[in-house]
C-alpha cells in the first residue's frame, strides 16, 4: 500500500496534503512517509523469521539523519561507503556494532575512525585494501573483523551503470582467486577474516541473480572451509528493485525466502544491504511547474526541480512516475517533456508524459526517496532542496532549503 493517495482530489502523504506543504515550504521539495519506511525495514527483518540476521540500510540511498534514526529506533543496521556516512549513522544514534563499511577505496583515516567506534566489519574490496586495513588495525593495536566481497560473476539483468558484480566491474574481486586472499587475510595478525560479502547489483526484478550469486557464495564457503577458515556471516548485499512504472520484482518475503532456501543453513547469520527497497516509494518529489512552451515540435513543461536534484532520468534515462499533485481537467491536454531551468539539453525528469497542465501546477515525481536527495547537486548555483518527513498528520521539516550563503559562504576571493 503506497503511502501516497488522493484525497477529495489532492495528493497527500500519508495524512499531510501535499500542496499544503508546498505552500507551506516551497519546491522543489522532497518528502518522505515515515510509516512506509519503517514497513519496508520490518518487511525484511521479519521475512528471515528465525534465521540468524542482520538488516544493514544501504546509507548512500537517503542518508538524511532523521531517515537513519527512524530505522536505527527499529534495530537496523547500517550498509556505509564513507566516514561521512558513518559520522551520519553516529548522529542518528545508530549502533556502530551494526555497521558494514563497504567501497573500494577506504582512506586510512576512515579506517582508523572505523576502527575507534567498532564497526561490525569491513567489506574488503582488493588485494591492496586488506594491507591496508592490516596495517591501521595494527597501529592501534586492533583486530579487524573483514568479510571479502567477492564478484561472482552473475548478470544482474540491469542498468548497466548499476550492475556490480560482473567481472569487467571495478568491485569486490575475483570469486575465483578469493580463496588465496582471503588465506592472506587469515595469515594477517591484525585481521580476522569472518565472512563472505557479495553485492551484485541495483534495481535487480528476478530472483535467480540472487540465488545464483548465493550458490557461488556457499561453494566458496565450502573451499575456506577446507583451508581452515571458518565463515560466520554471509552478506548478500543488496540490489532489490521497486516498481517505477511497471516493473514487478519479487515481494520482499519471496526473496528473502529463496535466499534462505538455498542456504539451507539455520544457523548461519545472514547480512543484507537493501536501500532502494526500503526508501525508494517511500518519497517523493514535489515541484512546480514554471512555464508551459508548446512548440510545433514538442511541448515543454519547464519545472522548478532539475537534473541537480534529481538526476537518475539524466544519468541513467530512467523512468519516474510523473503525477498531478491536484489533477485538473481545464488546462492544456498534451504530451510534455518536463524539463527543469538547468543549462544542459540532458536536463528534464520525464520525457512524453501524457498531463494536463497549466503553470502554477504542482507535479510529484514519484519514487524518488532512494537516490534523489543523496546525489543532489548545487550545479548552476541552484540551493539544495527541503526535505520533509511525514508522520501520520505531522509534517517534520528534516533538513532544510539551502540559503546562497550556504552555497558560496565556503569559498575566499583571493588577495590582491
Ligand atoms: C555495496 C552496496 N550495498 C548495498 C547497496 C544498495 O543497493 P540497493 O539500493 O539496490 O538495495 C549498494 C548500491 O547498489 C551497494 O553498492
Ligand atoms: N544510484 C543508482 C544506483 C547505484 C547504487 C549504488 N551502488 C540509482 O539511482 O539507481
Amino acid at each position: 500500500m503506497t503511502p501516497f493517495t488522493y484525497q477529495n482530489g489532492t495528493l497527500f502523504a500519508e495524512n499531510v496534503s501535499l500542496a499544503q506543504l508546498a505552500e507551506n515550504y516551497g519546491t522543489p521539495l522532497y518528502v518522505y512517509s515515515r510509516s512506509e519506511l519503517e514497513n519496508r525495514w520490518k518487511a525484511f527483518d521479519q521475512a528471515f523469521g528465525k534465521q540468524p540476521h542482520l538488516v544493514c540500510y544501504a546509507v548512500k540511498t537517503n542518508s538524511n539523519i532523521a531517515v537513519l534514526n527512524v530505522l536505527a529506533k527499529l534495530g537496523a543496521g547500517f550498509d556505509i561507503v564513507s566516514q561521512g556516512e558513518l559520522e551520519r549513522v553516529l548522529r542518528a544514534g545508530g549502533d556502530p556494532k551494526k555497521v558494514v563499511f563497504s567501497g573500494v577505496a577506504k582512506q586510512p583515516a576512515e579506517i582508523r575512525r572505523a576502527l575507534e567506534v567498532g564497526i561490525r566489519c569491513f567489506n574488503i574490496e582488493s588485494h591492496a585494501e586488506l594491507d591496508r586495513i592490516q596495517q591501521v588495525a595494527e597501529e592501534m593495536d586492533q583486530v579487524a573483523a573483514v568479510s571479502i566481497r567477492v564478484n561472482p560473476d552473475v548478470d544482474a539483468k540491469t542498468h548497466p551503470y548499476i550492475s556490480t558484480g560482473l567481472k569487467d566491474n571495478k568491485f569486490g574481486v575475483d570469486i575465483n582467486t578469493a580463496p588465496e586472499l582471503y588465506q592472506q587475510a587469515a595469515n594477517c595478525s591484525h585481521v580476522n577474516p569472518v565472512g563472505i560479502d557479495c553485492h551484485i547489483g541495483s534495481q535487480l526484478t528476478e530472483i535467480t541473480p540472487f540465488v545464483d550469486a548465493l550458490e557461488r557464495v556457499l561453494a566458496l564457503k565450502n573451499t575456506l572451509q577446507e583451508q581452515g577458515i571458518e565463515i560466520h556471516h554471509l552478506d548478500l548485499g543488496g540490489g532489490l528493485g521497486i516498481t517505477y512504472t511497471d516493473e514487478t520484482p519479487p515481494a520482499i518475503s519471496d526473496y528473502i525466502g529463496a535466499l534462505l532456501d538455498k542456504l539451507n543453513d539455520p544457523d548461519m547469520e545472514v547480512i543484507i544491504e537493501p536501500g532502494r527497497a526500503i526508501a525508494g516509494n517511500a518519497g517523493v518529489l514535489l515541484t512546480q511547474v514554471e512555464f508551459l512552451k508548446p512548440t510545433e515540435h514538442k511541448n515543454f513543461a519547464i519545472i522548478d526541480a532539475a537534473m541537480n536534484d534529481l538526476i537518475r532520468p539524466a544519468l541513467y534515462q530512467s523512468y519516474q512516475d510523473i503525477v498531478a499533485v491536484t489533477p485538473r481537467e481545464d488546462g492544456l491536454q498534451a504530451q510534455w517533456d518536463l524539463v527543469g531551468p538547468v543549462c544542459e539539453t540532458g536536463d528534464f525528469l520525464g520525457k512524453d508524459r501524457s498531463l494536463n497542465l497549466q503553470a502554477g501546477d504542482l507535479l510529484a515525481v514519484k519514487s524518488a526517496g532512494a537516490y534523489g536527495f543523496t546525489m543532489a547537486s548545487n550545479y548552476n548555483t541552484r540551493p539544495r532542496a527541503a526535505e520533509i518527513m511525514v508522520d501520520g498528520e505531522q509534517t517534520h521539516l528534516i533538513r532544510r532549503r539551502e540559503t546562497y550563503d550556504d552555497l558560496i559562504g565556503l569559498e575566499t576571493l583571493i588577495e590582491e
